[in-house]
């Protein structure tokens, strides 16, 4: 048996945890809450703790242990893997285990069926081998980049690869491991063939229809431009070849990734296919390359899937173009009111604004905004539900897309509350700020005028600068709860917990911020330059309005109603009723 079927060097990991199964018969107590133990039921020899995602392979090991030992002749071992310590409490002995099981206190997965030995099985059930001494055998069309990369990660994890091409005897650059022959020769040797070829190229297959009946064919191919095609490519492999099973994936992996081993980025393969056994069989190889599998359903989510590799941060854009017409809108403004309009009225060169003044300006603006952006989406909608009666007709496109970038919206607007610390703290350092705080000292000096302590203006200066450092607190704090690894362990409940109320405080003490900073000089009618207001009055026009409206919704009496709506009352049914039948426009 040696190494076993995983023996490569890919698989060292397993090959060290199954050096170590081979050893004590007795269980080895799981440390981990997440491991599992597996132990054959009927000799009650347990084998070790092995995390959940190594359960197909480990299995697939054991099997392969069973079948070259003496019990070949034997029925099937009946293995079975149990579940972990469910109290996290530690090491547990395999006897608690065992009546853990029996008391049905923990999961236990139905023994394992004897593997197939045909290299070419279609049984596809996870957590069997489809060989289980000798290794599958998988074709490649093809031996482009994508093919070889492909080829050489597949022979890594333990297959055994044919490629299919045009020149078989000129294909260099081919991993030594591999055979090369024809495609129609390549086409016999396995039943799972990946296509390697671009679309424009696939005619040829049209040839080979007869040697393809069903078998798999795997669609990898991407495409120039969005919806470059009218139908996806695996469809129209499918049209062309059929009589196959087509399935949709790896196209979101670059032969690059593949190569260099550099996948942590990009693990996900979606896949996506009309037969579930084919698919089946297909997500298997894919775990068996150390990917993760994603089951996107039938064929006709193949578009969606070629689509997804062409999209350039597509819920980033609409975001990151407001925020650079916020920038440039206030940036302009600022310097009519402090560059422009001193020049003409003063003769006053205050250009030196530009590169600090004016951006901590801007910054905060740009944050205040954005993060009110964040919540407006969501009264809106409130609004529209209060209006309608009804919580089952569709949000307009417009507002279910702003809806669905409020994270980014509310991570671009952290980015310039950030910005904002930033240009704030250099402001002690900065000459302007030295020279004024000096001639302004000297100034009193020379005239003998004293400047008396002022407990209004160090009472505004000091709440305004802990509202700010207080809301930068609580931004922070939404932007680290946003992060997928964060947001993947708290429940619903909590995650609305602090995105909703807290994004509210963190909104609430912002605009605080903002409007102590106005101070006395709010609204004041000298602070108006050619009609223009300050810009931080502009910018609070969307908070407050937020602020306001929401302040409206959460009054019991509207609040009551709107969660009726949202828990499926309805004001006009039979309006409703009529929209489903499509009597009414949304
Ligand atoms: N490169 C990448 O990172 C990724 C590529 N893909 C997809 O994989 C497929 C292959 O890409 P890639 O390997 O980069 O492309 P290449 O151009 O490097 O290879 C394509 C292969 O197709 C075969 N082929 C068959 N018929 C023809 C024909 N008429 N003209 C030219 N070639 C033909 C050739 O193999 P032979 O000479 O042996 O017949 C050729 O090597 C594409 O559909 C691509 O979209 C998907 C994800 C990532
Ligand atoms: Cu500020």
């Amino acid at each position: 048996m040696g190494n076993g079927i995983l023996g490569q060097k890919e698989n060292c990991a397993l090959d060290r945890t199954f050096a170590q199964a081979q050893g004590p018969s007795t269980c080895v107590p799981s440390t981990k809450q997440e491991s599992y133990f597996l132990y054959d039921v009927k000799t009650e020899n347990a084998f070790f703790p092995c995390e959940p995602s190594l359960r197909s392979g480990l299995l697939k090991l054991s099997v392969a242990k069973h079948r070259s030992t003496e019990h070949r002749a034997a029925s099937p071992p009946s293995l079975a893997l149990v579940a972990p310590c469910s109290s996290g409490a530690g090491p547990q002995p395999l006897q608690k285990h065992l009546s853990r099981r029996k008391a049905g206190l923990v999961a236990e997965l139905p023994p394992a069926p004897m593997p197939v030995m045909e290299k070419t099985s279609t049984d596809a059930s996870p957590l069997t081998m489809h060989s289980s001494e000798k290794q599958e055998t998988v074709c490649i069309f093809g031996t482009g980049d994508f093919g070889r990369s492909l080829g050489l990660k597949m022979l890594q994890c333990g297959y055994s690869i044919v490629f299919g091409s045009r020149t078989p005897g000129m294909s260099s650059l081919l991993p030594s491991d591999a055979e090369v022959m024809s495609y129609s020769d390549a086409a016999q040797k396995s039943d799972i063939i990946i296509i390697t070829i671009h679309r424009e190229h696939y005619d040829f297959l049209t040839e080979l229809t007869e040697v393809l009946k069903g078998k798999i064919l795997v669609d990898v191919s991407n495409n120039l431009k969005i919806n470059q095609y009218p139908e996806s490519n695996a469809e129209y492999l499918a049209q062309l070849v059929p009589g196959t099973h087509v399935v949709k994936a790896f196209n979101t992996i670059s032969a690059w990734a593949l190569q260099s081993g550099a996948l942590d980025a990009s693990r996900q393969v979606f896949i996506c296919g009309n037969d579930s056994k084919a698919k089946q069989r297909v997500m298997d190889v894919v775990r068996s390359l150390g990917l993760t599998p994603l089951d996107k359903g039938s064929l006709m989510a193949a578009n969606e899937i070629e689509n997804y590799p062409l999209q350039l941060f597509p819920m980033w854009r609409f975001p990151f173009y407001l925020s650079a017409v916020l920038c440039v809108f206030f940036f302009f403004y600022c310097v009519i009111r402090e560059v422009i309009y001193p020049y003409v009225y003063e003769k006053r060169d205050r250009t030196f604004r530009l590169p600090i003044s004016i951006p901590n300006r801007v910054f905060p603006i740009a944050a205040l905004t954005l993060l009110a952006l964040v919540y407006l989406p969501g009264v809106v909608a409130a609004i529209l539900q209060l209006y309608r009666g009804t919580k089952y007709r569709r949000f307009p496109d417009w507002l279910d897309h702003w809806m669905l970038c409020r994270k980014q919206l509310g991570l671009i607007a952290l980015g310039f509350a950030f910005l904002h610390v930033l240009y704030t703290l250099v402001i002690p350092i900065r000459y302007y700020v030295r020279w004024t705080s000096n001639n302004r000292t000297i100034t009193q000096v020379i005239t003998k005028k004293e400047n008396p302590f002022s407990t209004t203006n160090s009472w505004l200066s000091d709440s305004y600068i802990a509202l700010g450092m207080l809301g930068f607190f609580l931004f922070v704090l939404l932007g680290i709860t946003s992060l997928p690894s964060v947001s993947n362990m708290v429940n619903w409940r909590e995650f609305r917990f602090v995105q909703s109320k807290l994004g509210y405080l963190t909104l609430i003490l912002c605009t605080a911020h903002t409007l102590v900073y106005g101070g006395k000089r709010f609204l004041n009618p000298s602070n108006l330059v050619w009609y223009l207001p300050s810009a931080y009055v502009i910018a609070l026009i969307i908070p407050c309005t937020v602020l306001v409206i929401k302040f409206i919704l959460i009054l019991p009496c509207i609040d009551k109603t709107l969660m009726r709506i949202r828990q499926g009352w309805e004001r006009n049914p039979k309006y409703s009723e009529s929209s489903l039948n499509g009597k009414t426009d949304i």
